[in-house]
């Protein structure tokens, strides 16, 4: 049965190709979403790019984006099998790069009735509570000094990731997340070997690929020694870590989740990446916006500080009043989604969209970063502007189209929950605690604002800043 109907075989309008690159000179040497972008201004909001041998379409509009994504959300779910992602998911058998289909629901449902649901993410809270006042008292013992605040909000992240993952602080912790970094680094690359998927000599001589599979062996070895580590364990009422869940189905045999040992370091693995690098650049740019908006980070600490004044420090009871708090996290999710391209999809049978002909199995990327600064939906659309949300419905669910900063439909991503206080607690605590300013008599106005695309869109530099401590720090 076809899926959606039949008519025409144009393909989408685009830039002219050129023999063998295709248009891969058009986005060389510039921040791939801007150029994306630029390129749509003139070709319009479904555009064909052909990008070394592979032919992808780029959406840019809210239309096209909730076709795709809803209309023919089903045609859609499929994953663009890439090289390079390959060999960091396992062969596909991760969560985020599985193909559609009945072990990708599987895990999906996994995700849903065990690993990211509310219960889970709530016994995750004297973790997330600690991890973040470690953070606290380090930067009140640093008072008088610059505060490289970036790399701190990365250690917190990744930290509180890992013990809802691993269990307790592993020994491997530091080099885990190092090598997850340099994976997620070599991944953000327009790489040969995902240029041209189909040649043998590019495919041999990718020096990106040797040394992706390089870090992926030592990731391999270090969650099979985590993996082994949990079996043998006694365990002592201790807070059930997400390997233990795992691993529970795999060792009970009725179950209905038969999973492979590397099925369960696949999975772990894109909670991993999934859950650490995302939430954390969205509190740096947050933090960042608010220190050249002082009048927006004023507002967000009188928020914070009257309620929590009472008690004197910040922990997770309250935070659902923080009314304030939450537009300043949307309106960093719309201007510096982490994700920007969310994550290519591809259909399972060709489809009309908009009068065009996609053909099966084509690479689709959606352009959410230049979705949410869409003038057609968006006042002021380049400004910082959390009070745009304090008056409106408008949410990040999957249901609003322009903005999709977690993607939408089937393969939207299941870890908003997970992320949510991973992203407010230590923002809470940071504005309570303190206030902060540049270091070195630098102006707000001045801070620099550039970024970097590895896949995820952070900071380019760090944010280093001057903390001055307000309220003291629980001991
Ligand atoms: C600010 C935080 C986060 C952002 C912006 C974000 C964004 C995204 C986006 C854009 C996608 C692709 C959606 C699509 O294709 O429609 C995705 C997928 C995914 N995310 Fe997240 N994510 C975040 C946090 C997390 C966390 C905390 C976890 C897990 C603990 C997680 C796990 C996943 C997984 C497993 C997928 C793959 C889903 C699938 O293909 O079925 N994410 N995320």
């Amino acid at each position: 049965k076809k899926i959606c109907s039949n008519t025409t075989t144009k393909l989408p309008p685009g830039p002219k190709t050129l023999p063998l690159i295709g248009n891969t000179h058009q986005i060389l040497g510039s921040m791939p979403h801007h150029c994306f972008r630029n390129l749509a201004n003139k070709y319009g909001p479904l555009m064909h790019l052909k990008l070394g041998d592979v032919s992808n379409i780029i959406v840019t509009s809210p239309e096209i984006a909730k076709q795709i994504m809803k209309t023919h959300d089903l045609n859609f779910s499929n994953r663009s099998n890439l090289v390079l992602s390959n060999i960091i998911s396992y062969n596909g058998t991760d969560i985020a790069f599985a193909p559609y289909g009945h072990y990708w629901r599987l895990l999906r449902k996994i995700c849903t009735v065990e690993l990211l649901t509310v219960k889970r993410v709530q016994s995750f809270r004297s973790i997330r509570e600690e991890e973040v006042l470690e953070l606290v008292k380090t930067i009140g013992a640093s008072e008088g000094s610059i505060v490289n605040l970036s790399g701190r909000i990365f250690l917190v992240t990744y930290g509180i990731v890992a013990r809802a993952a691993f269990g307790k602080r592993s020994r491997y912790q530091k080099i885990f997340i190092a090598a997850v970094e340099e994976q997620l680094k070599l991944l953000g690359g327009f790489s040969v070997a995902d240029l041209y998927p189909n040649s043998k000599v590019v495919q041999m001589m990718s020096r990106t690929k040797a040394k992706l599979k390089k870090v992926h062996a030592q990731i391999d070895g270090i969650l099979q020694d985590i993996l082994d580590e949990h079996r043998n364990r006694k365990r002592k009422g201790e807070v059930e870590d997400l390997v233990d869940v795992l691993l529970k189905f795999q060792q009970d045999k009725d179950s209905e989740y038969p999973l492979t040992e590397d099925n369960i370091k696949a999975v772990i693995l894109d909670i991993f990446a999934g859950g650490g690098e995302t939430s954390s650049s969205i509190v740096e740019w947050a933090m960042s916006e608010m220190i050249k908006n002082p009048k927006l980070m004023e507002e967000a600490q009188d928020e914070i500080r009257s309620v929590f004044d009472r008690q004197g420090y910040v922990d997770e009871t309250k935070l659902h009043q923080l009314t304030f708090l939450k537009s300043i996290v949307k309106e960093t999710l719309r201007l510096h989604p982490s994700v920007p391209f969310l994550l290519p999809r591809q259909n399972r049978e060709k489809c009309q969209i908009n009068g065009y002909e996609l053909p099966e199995n084509t690479r689709i990327v959606i352009n959410a970063w230049a979705i949410a600064r869409d003038p057609n939906y968006w006042a002021e659309p380049e400004t910082f502007k959390p009070e745009r949300y304090l008056n409106s419905s408008i949410d990040f669910r999957g249901t609003d189209f322009e903005f999709i900063p977690f993607g939408a439909g089937r393969r939207m991503c299941p870890g908003i929950v997970f992320a949510m206080p991973n992203m407010e607690l230590p923002l809470a605590q940071l504005l309570y605690h303190f206030d902060w300013k540049l270091p070195n008599g630098m102006k707000n106005e001045e801070l620099d604002m550039s970024e970097s695309f590895r896949f995820t869109l952070r900071r380019k530099n760090e944010l280093c800043l001057s903390p001055i401590t307000r309220r003291p720090i629980p001991q």
